[in-house]
């Protein structure tokens, strides 16, 4: 274990790809005692302690969270509120509350509505690592292993809280950065939501055309690539068009703007400048390739 932090018992709502696959790193790393789990239905907490992920469950939420050292909340961001309300009762003086949603201002917004206040012992955090895949038959302990984790604490943020997500991360092999909640929420309309959002529609678009059956036939790796995303989680995604709304109207703006200049060197045959744009973002991808082989 690189971190050396132990949490005798970690509760987790919401027990799917993410907090499945914490749950198992953190396990195979020996940094946690008891892993408690809560959902709204039984099966799915029922696999999950076959798979070996928790070891007990409870379908109240506030029972699950009584005498747990963290609480994490990995649920869909459209779900965070009324969870992290159906916990409160079972919160201690001390519990660390954590999440892992994909944006991080609506979750600050949503802990504020339930406390009143960001509690200072809630750290926002938001791994940046998974797959097109959900539930928990889906998790595995690997997936965070060099990968990054963004906290985005305030200047009310304790310090220990803070300590401990941090390493909880670590632990889980993951490379744990801070930033802002505002500077969060832009890159990550740009890098993740924006992306997932063209996938969809790409998809939506070809799927309603008639002869799309046979357009499919001819679906090869380009497509596979660029479109693998869309078999991510609807309500998931819908969510985080939502809970970072702002951010990603600002996105497409930008795009929708670029799309039009794209258009126009096209429709004027303009190969120079088609090329040229081509030429840049080869480049710029070619430098950050790196990360992606992580
Ligand atoms: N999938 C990814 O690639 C990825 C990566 C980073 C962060 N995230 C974030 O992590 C969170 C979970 O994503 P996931 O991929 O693990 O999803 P998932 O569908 O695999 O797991 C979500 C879990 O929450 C439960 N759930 C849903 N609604 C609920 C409700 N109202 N009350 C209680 N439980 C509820 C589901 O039953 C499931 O067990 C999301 O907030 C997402 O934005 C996802
Ligand atoms: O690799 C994938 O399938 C993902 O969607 C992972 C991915 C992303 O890279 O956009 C998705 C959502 C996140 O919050 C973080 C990571």
């Amino acid at each position: 274990m690189l971190s050396g932090v132990v949490i005798e018992r970690l509760c987790i709502a919401g027990v799917g790809l993410i907090g499945g696959s914490l749950a198992l790193a953190l396990r195979a790393a020996g940094a946690v005692g008891e892993v408690v789990g809560t959902g709204r239905r039984s099966e799915p907490l029922e696999r999950a302690l076959a798979l070996g992920v928790l070891d007990r469950y409870e379908l109240e939420p506030a029972r699950a969270a009584e005498g747990a050292d963290v609480v994490l909340l990995g649920v869909p961001l459209g779900a965070m509120r009324p969870v992290l309300a159906a916990l409160r009762p079972g919160l201690g003086e001390g519990t660390v509350i954590t999440d892992v949603g994909s944006a991080k201002g609506c979750v600050v917004a949503d802990a504020e509505a339930v406390f009143g206040a960001l509690p200072a012992r809630f750290v926002p955090a938001h791994p940046i690592a998974g797959t097109e895949k959900s539930g928990v038959e889906a998790a595995f302990p690997t997936l965070f292993r060099g990968r990054r984790v963004i906290l985005t604490p305030d200047r009310h943020t304790d310090g220990e809280a803070l300590a401990t997500v941090r390493g909880l991360w670590s632990a889980a092999g993951a490379e744990v950065v801070e930033m802002g909640v505002t500077a969060h929420d832009r890159m990550l309309a740009g890098t993740s939501h924006l992306p997932h959002l063209l996938a969809f529609g790409l998809v939506d678009m070809l799927a309603r055309s008639p002869d799309h059956d046979e357009i499919f036939q001819y679906a090869a790796g380009g497509f596979r690539d660029f479109t693998r995303i869309a078999s991510s989680d609807p309500v998931m995604w819908r969510d985080v068009c939502l809970g970072n709304r702002e951010a990603l109207l600002a996105a497409l703006a930008a795009y929708r703007e670029d799309l039009e200049r794209l258009t126009a060197m096209v429709a004027a045959a303009d190969g120079d400048a088609l090329e040229a744009v081509f030429r840049n973002a080869k480049r710029t991808r070619d430098r950050h390739l790196h990360i992606f082989e992580k």
